[in-house]
């Protein structure tokens, strides 16, 4: 058995605040905001501006604007409770060499990658670091004390920074908004189930890529397998916070 050890000079104990009840589906969950984060997923240009790689791939990306409205009041609220803001963003050197080879089904797969392929315009464009379409859309600039972590495919949990990130803030409950909720939201929040965090969807704050049934079906997978179904106000108003 370890002993006790004694707090060293200057040692700042964690606070850690009441547990709120956040409204959800299937059922409310209870959620201390010492111990969760929120995590926008790719808000980028590429995902939600027209003139994105989503715009130019054909998908309708016009519920976006409500998205991010949404997306940045929740942030919002949850910086003034304390809640760690974290923010993912999808890409790849503009060269695209951690995009994959025609060895990597993400080669295959990817939209992005596609669309340059029939469009050879495009190279270089979307999706590459540096440039407008990775760039994180200017409303939900992040703020000071926020966190950025990128990423290479569409979990970011997958050959990221992020698990030892929350493990290091003692992070157990992530909130998630961002686009798609059928793609890169729901693989993050599937893999965070696998990592033993509680994870929760804001429903008005995500986006899917594809018709409505594909965000009908992740918020149902979400909610019946993998974790919680929320919204913006019900988020704001458990943790003490009015949407401003
Ligand atoms: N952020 C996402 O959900 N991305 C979806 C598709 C892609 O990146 O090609």
């Amino acid at each position: 058995m370890s002993e006790p050890m004694s707090e060293p000079a200057g040692f700042v104990p964690v606070i850690t605040r009441e547990a709120v009840t956040l409204p959800a589906r299937p059922e409310p969950i209870r959620l201390n905001p010492a111990e969760t984060a929120m995590i926008i997923v790719d808000m980028q240009n590429a995902y939600a501006s027209p003139g994105g790689y989503l715009d130019i791939a054909g998908f309708d990306i016009a519920g976006c604007e409500k998205v991010i409205a949404r997306a940045a009041v929740a942030a919002d609220a949850a910086r003034r409770a304390g809640i760690q803001v974290i923010y993912f963003q999808n890409g790849w050197d503009p060269d695209y060499k951690e995009a994959g080879t025609p060895a990597s089904p993400n080669w295959h797969k990817s939209n992005a990658l596609k669309t340059m392929r029939k469009r050879p315009e495009l190279a270089g464009t979307l999706l590459a670091k540096g440039g407008w379409d990775y760039a994180l859309v200017e409303a939900l600039a992040p703020k000071p004390g926020d966190l950025v972590v990128p990423k290479p495919r569409y979990s970011g949990f997958f050959n990221t920074n992020i698990d030892s990130l929350l493990r290091a803030r003692g992070i157990r409950n992530i909130v998630f908004t961002g686009v798609a909720t059928n793609v890169c939201v729901e693989s993050s929040l599937r893999d965070a189930f696998h990592l033993e965090y509680f994870g929760i969807v804001l429903e008005d704050a995500t986006h899917a890529a594809g018709p409505d049934f594909a965000q009908k079906a992740a918020l149902y997978n979400i909610e019946t397998f993998f974790g919680w179904v929320s919204t913006v106000a019900d988020f704001c108003g458990a943790i003490g916070q009015s949407p401003e």
